[in-house]
């Protein structure tokens, strides 16, 4: 794999600069493959070498790099050492390339291939709380929210797939004042029938209604105040009929998770610190930290010369606490009861303001492990809608992802041939939705796109799904002819050494995306293989090919297959083997 070579160079640096080898690991990169005569595997980057000390920083770089170059020596396995601008590339011998590459296809160790790389010994591991998904009972599961499940998602699976424990919660929005309007509407809109039937329509449905009741009849807001009133001093009525709501909303999410392939290792909520809330706030009281404001509301100083020109509101003036408060005890109790080793939220930049102050208030409370919590922000979706109109629920996208994607399908003739359509679809559906989702830095905004994301041709879910089905197909056609050795010299043609070429990237993106948790490195990297992988098609047949040819080419096609199969797992996309 990529780490036998990068050693191996690393060794040789260590040797002539007279360091340790592990230094040089980080500076030695696989070249990305652009133009189709790539000769150099590996670049190793002088300025890096710079920075960290090993070369003095004075005197005229591109000097440095050809003396440089000039006193390494090539052997057997790092054929060719040559100076570039600033770099040195390094060839590798193309025998031993893709031997050491496609060795672990060969072993059954498809699933592991880039993930014991030395580059994550870097990486602390440990566990991982990351909190995603997060929505609100009765309302509407908006763009924010799926966007905070397949981001969230996507990084439970990367810290995963590095040897990280993780932890997967959702923190539901069931607590206040809402629930003291869903509780007194409930008795007067609600049946209980339809809440059986249609949970989360249903609940929402008495929502609007009685918040637009409520709008001008000063009694039901009498009743929202004295319902929640009952719930805060769990008054067995009250809290039975919320429990209620809640049980079955979870239930209906986990279904509607399940066709997403995610799944939740907690389901906690607002309503579970409520009491702690309590608490923090005396430890706020007895550490002076809760001062009480004009408005007669009691709120944190957080600016920085302690004159109230920038404070945090923790408790409202009729002794209720906010979305903060219960914020801050659920972050204590998390640590207390699993204490991970970061934590890890999602949701839309809108939140980034309330994220910085929750750190800040942990950390004048003398929690220094707030420092290991970080915000995962994201960008808004613009017109998310469906045939039906604006989406209400999460269930929507994903049969309108689902119809649309069919309905393209059935066009093709492979579709005839299929057990279950709806299933692939499905899959292929909701892979075009995540990939449009993840193509750009998070930050940014984007234009949801039925049409776009659902194109077979260009830079979609649906193109990688195409290239992972077709993969299977060759391998199924040619059982039998695969063996557990194969020639690597067989492997020679420039399409193939660009395949082998970008797998040695492999570790490299996992280990920038685990770096600043964007998907989009793992995304550019399988689309790049998916279009190699189509010149590959064209150009090495194996049907027709001598035996041996065919062996060696099939290993190609089966590595690369798994490798494209285990960066979609990362993604939170289930590869399909027929489409
Ligand atoms: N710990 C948190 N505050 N997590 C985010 C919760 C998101 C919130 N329920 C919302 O829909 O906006």
């Amino acid at each position: 794999m990529a780490c036998f070579f990068r050693r191996r160079i690393a060794a040789k640096l260590g040797k002539t600069l007279r360091h340790s080898e592990e230094v040089f690991i980080p500076a030695v990169t696989a070249v990305p493959v652009m133009k189709k005569q790539q000769t150099a595997d590996f670049k190793l980057s002088i300025s890096t070498l710079r920075v960290n000390g090993i070369l003095p920083s004075s005197g005229d770089i591109q000097l440095q790099t050809e003396n440089l170059a000039c006193t390494l020596k090539q052997d057997s396995v790092v054929e060719e050492i040559s100076a570039g601008r600033g770099v040195i590339n390094f060839k590798v011998n193309r025998k031993f390339l893709a031997q050491k590459l496609l060795e672990p296809f060969g072993k059954g160790e498809d699933d592991k291939f880039g993930l014991n790389s030395e580059l994550f010994l870097s990486l602390k591991r440990g566990t991982t709380l990351v909190e995603y998904s997060s929505p609100n009972i009765a309302k509407k599961f908006h763009a924010g929210h799926l966007r905070s499940t397949v981001i969230g998602n996507f990084i439970a699976n990367l810290k995963q797939s590095l040897g990280n424990n993780v932890i997967r919660m959702n923190y539901l929005g069931d607590w206040g004042m809402q629930f003291g309007l869903l509780g007194a509407g409930f008795g007067q809109f609600g049946c209980l029938e339809k809440l059986k039937q249609n949970p989360l329509q249903h609940l929402f449905e008495v929502y609007v209604q009685v918040n637009k009741e409520a709008e001008h009849s000063e009694d039901i807001k009498q009743a929202a105040r004295e319902f929640f009133r009952q719930l805060e001093q769990h008054e067995s009525q009250a809290v039975s009929l919320w429990k209620q709501f809640r049980e079955i909303t979870v239930r209906e999410y986990q279904r509607v998770y399940q066709r997403l392939g995610i799944h939740f290792d907690v389901y906690s909520g607002e309503s579970f610190h409520q009491d702690q809330a309590q608490e923090v706030l005396q430890q706020l009281q007895s550490r002076g930290l809760l001062k009480t404001s004009e408005k007669g509301t009691g709120v944190v100083d957080l600016s920085l010369d302690g004159d109230m020109s920038n404070v945090c509101t923790v408790l409202r003036s009729d002794g209720t606490t906010l979305y903060i408060t219960r914020d801050i005890a659920a972050a204590i109790n998390r640590k207390e009861m699993y204490n991970f080793d970061e934590m890890i939220y999602v949701t839309d930049k809108s939140q980034e303001n309330h994220f910085s102050q929750l750190f800040q208030i942990l950390l004048s409370m003398g929690h220094s492990w707030a420092q290991r919590c970080r915000h995962v922000s994201f960008g808004l979706v613009q017109g998310m809608k469906t045939r039906t109109g604006e989406v209400v629920f999460l269930e929507d996208v994903l049969d309108e992802a689902r119809a649309r994607m069919l309905h393209n399908m059935s066009q093709s003739s492979t579709t005839k041939t299929m057990d279950n359509p709806e299933d692939t679809a499905e899959k292929v559906g909701i892979s075009a939705l995540i990939i449009q989702d993840f193509r750009g830095p998070l930050q940014s905004d984007y234009k949801f796109d039925w049409d776009q994301m659902l194109q077979a041709q260009g830079d979609t879910g649906v193109f990688l799904q195409y290239t992972h089905a077709r993969l299977c197909s060759l391998i199924k056609r040619n059982e039998g002819v695969e063996a557990a050795t194969f020639d690597p010299s067989l492997l020679h043609e420039q399409t193939s050494v660009s395949i082998l070429q970008h797998l040695l990237r492999y570790d490299e993106v996992l280990y920038q995306s685990a770096q600043d948790l964007q998907p989009k490195h793992l995304i550019n990297f399988l689309l790049k293989l998916c279009h190699l992988i189509a010149s590959a098609h064209r150009e090495l047949p194996v049907k027709g090919s001598p035996q041996d040819v065919a062996q060696a080419r099939l290993r190609l096609f089966s590595g690369a297959r798994s490798v494209l199969a285990n960066g979609m797992r990362i993604l939170g996309i289930a590869p399909v083997a027929k489409m």
